[in-house]
C-alpha cells in the first residue's frame, strides 16, 4: 500500500487550529488526528488519552531519552510532544495524519518527515487573535499574556512554512485547507 501523508497545522494559540481540525475531522472520517502528549494539567473537561496524554515532567523527560517523540517542544511553561509510534503506524497503513502543534514542533518536522506539508494558520488580525484567546476563557490572564508574547514570535515565522491560511471565515478556511490536503487525492 502506498504510504500515507503527514499534515502538520500550526499557528498561534487561540487563531483557531483545535476549530479548524474538529470541522476537518467531521467531514473527513478517513483523517487521523495524532493525540499528543503534555505535562499541561487537564482543562475542565479534559480527558486523559482523548485531548492529550497528561504526563508528569520525569515521564515526558523518559520520553524524550527513549526517543519516543517524533518531535517535542516547551510552550508556556509545560512540554508538548507528539507520540511517535501511532503516528509511523498510520503513516505506514496508507492514512493522512494529521498534527496539530506549535511552531518550533512544527519547524522540527521538516527534517524528520520533509514531505510533510506543513501549514501555518494566520489570524485576520493580532487584535482579533486577543479577542479569540479571551473569548476562548480557558486560560488564567498570565496564559493568555504568555500565549500573546508568543504570538508574537510566532507570527514572524509563518514565511518558512509550505502554506499560509488566514482564518478569518471559517467556512473559507476550511475550504483553503481542504484543497491544499486533497489536492493531490480524488476529492474524499
Ligand atoms: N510541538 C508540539 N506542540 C503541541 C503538541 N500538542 C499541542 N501542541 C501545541 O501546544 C500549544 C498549547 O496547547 P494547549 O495548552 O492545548 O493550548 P491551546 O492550543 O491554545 O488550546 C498549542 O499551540 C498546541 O498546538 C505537540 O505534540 N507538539
Ligand atoms: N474563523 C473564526 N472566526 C471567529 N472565531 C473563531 C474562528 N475560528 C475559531 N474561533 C474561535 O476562537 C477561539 C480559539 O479557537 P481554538 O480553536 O481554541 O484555537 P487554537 O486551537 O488555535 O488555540 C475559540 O473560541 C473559537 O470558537
Amino acid at each position: 500500500m502506498a504510504s500515507g501523508k503527514l499534515i502538520v497545522l500550526t499557528g498561534p494559540s487561540g487563531v483557531g487550529k483545535g476549530t479548524l481540525v474538529r470541522a476537518l475531522l467531521a467531514r473527513h472520517d478517513h483523517l487521523y488526528l495524532s493525540i499528543s502528549t503534555t505535562t499541561r494539567s487537564p482543562r475542565f473537561g479534559e480527558i486523559d488519552g482523548q485531548d492529550y496524554y497528561f504526563v508528569t515532567r520525569a515521564e515526558f523527560e523518559k520520553m524524550i531519552q527513549q526517543e519516543q517523540l517524533l518531535e517535542w517542544a516547551e510552550y508556556a511553561g509545560n512540554y508538548y510532544g507528539t507520540p511517535r509510534a501511532k503516528v509511523e503506524e498510520k503513516i505506514n497503513q496508507g492514512s493522512t495524519v494529521i498534527l496539530e502543534i506549535e511552531v518550533v514542533g512544527a519547524n522540527s518536522i521538516k527534517q524528520t518527515f520533509p514531505d510533510a506539508l506543513r501549514i501555518f494558520i494566520l489570524p485576520p488580525s493580532v487584535e482579533e487573535l486577543e479577542r479569540r484567546l479571551r473569548g476562548r476563557g480557558n486560560d488564567a490572564e498570565a496564559a493568555i499574556i504568555r500565549r500573546l508574547e508568543r504570538a508574537k514570535e510566532e507570527l514572524n515565522a509563518s514565511q518558512d512554512f509550505d502554506k499560509t491560511v488566514v482564518n478569518d471565515n471559517l467556512e473559507k478556511a476550511l475550504q483553503e485547507l481542504e484543497i491544499a490536503i486533497f489536492s493531490d487525492n480524488i476529492f474524499p
